[in-house]
């Protein structure tokens, strides 16, 4: 029985060790070396080899490396391999660190403030108390929650959404996609932290952009095909939005002559709201297969027909 490391070299280095402390009888792989591809029950990944089920005609258990998992195939995967995705504090602390940095920017309006500076213009306006500040998450998962957590503690009132109803203390939740209009229009500033799936791929188009307040801001920390860029773009343009914050793209990086690159109300930042820490997230592994060993339920398993 073995695990197969398939990212980072760095990190798989790191987790190399901490397994041979930590789990001395599952020999760990770094890819391309597998030792016997039939002993290979665990494959760790961000990008899996695409003849994995013929390749590792043992495997149990597929670990995302990240908090996403919308990088795998999962209908090309055979039906019995389980799914996992990366939880761990490292990574959602580095999330929570990029949401809260990034709903502070926009509530004291820096991307206006720093246009004007490009512009020679020294221009002040009223601000406003962040109890003023309607803030919205959309996705209730491990990491949408502990935003929604750390964005209350600044006084903000906070709402969030989700696909199935969910309850948070101090949040006002609104579930499915008949509530999400409702939601929309009490915000004035938006948090996309929602998985990649079939369902909620161009979610943020140009209806449910209109659907916001006149003025209000967007973060899109989630997927870059979260959001229909022209979409986006048009909303910036018509001053219905004031300004955006992203971290990701469709693709990735955008190309050349994108306006992201160069749109005065868009910050834009390379994919790196928060990645999996080597310590951190190596532990996290290895607790998931001890879990797995006893047969108890994994930490971050993955619905696979909801496909998060
Ligand atoms: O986007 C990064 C991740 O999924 O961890």
């Amino acid at each position: 029985m073995s695990i197969v490391y398939k990212s980072e070299p760095l990190r798989g280095a790191a987790w190399q060790r901490l397994f041979a402390e930590a789990l001395p009888d599952l020999p760990f792989h770094l890819w391309p070396e597998t030792g016997d591809p039939a002993a290979v029950r665990y494959l760790a990944a961000w990008q899996p080899p695409e003849d994995l089920a013929a390749r590792f005609p043992a495997l149990e258990v597929l670990f995302s490396v990240g908090a996403g998992v919308d990088q795998f195939d999962l209908r090309a995967l055979p039906p019995h391999v389980q799914v996992v995705r990366m939880v761990e504090p490292g990574l959602t602390a580095g999330m929570v660190e990029y949401v809260t940095l990034s709903v502070l920017a926009l509530h004291r309006e820096f991307p206006l403030f720093l246009d004007q500076q490009r512009r020679g213009v020294w221009a002040a306006t009223k601000g406003l108390r962040a109890e003023r500040r309607r803030v919205g998450v959309l996705g209730l998962g491990v990491l949408g929650l502990a935003a929604v957590k750390a964005l209350q503690g600044f006084g903000y009132p906070v709402s969030a959404w989700s696909r199935g109803r969910r309850e948070v203390a101090g949040a006002t939740c609104f579930a499915g996609t008949e509530e999400l209009p409702a939601f929309l229009a009490g915000l004035d500033i938006l948090v996309c932290l929602l998985p990649l799936t079939a369902e909620t791929r161009g979610m943020l188009d140009a209806a449910r952009l209109a659907a916001l307040p006149r003025g209000a801001g967007l973060v899109n920390a989630g997927r870059g095909g979260h959001l229909v860029e022209a979409d986006l773009l048009a909303a910036l343009d018509s001053g219905h939005l004031s300004a955006a914050i992203l971290d990701v793209s469709d693709p990735e990086p955008p190309p050349p002559d994108h306006p992201f690159w160069s749109h005065p109300r868009i910050w834009l930042t390379p994919h790196v709201a928060s990645t999996t820490h080597a310590d951190t997230g190596g532990e996290a592994l290895v607790e998931n297969i001890r879990r797995h060993r006893r047969g108890e339920p994994m930490l971050g398993l993955v619905n696979r027909s909801r496909g998060y």
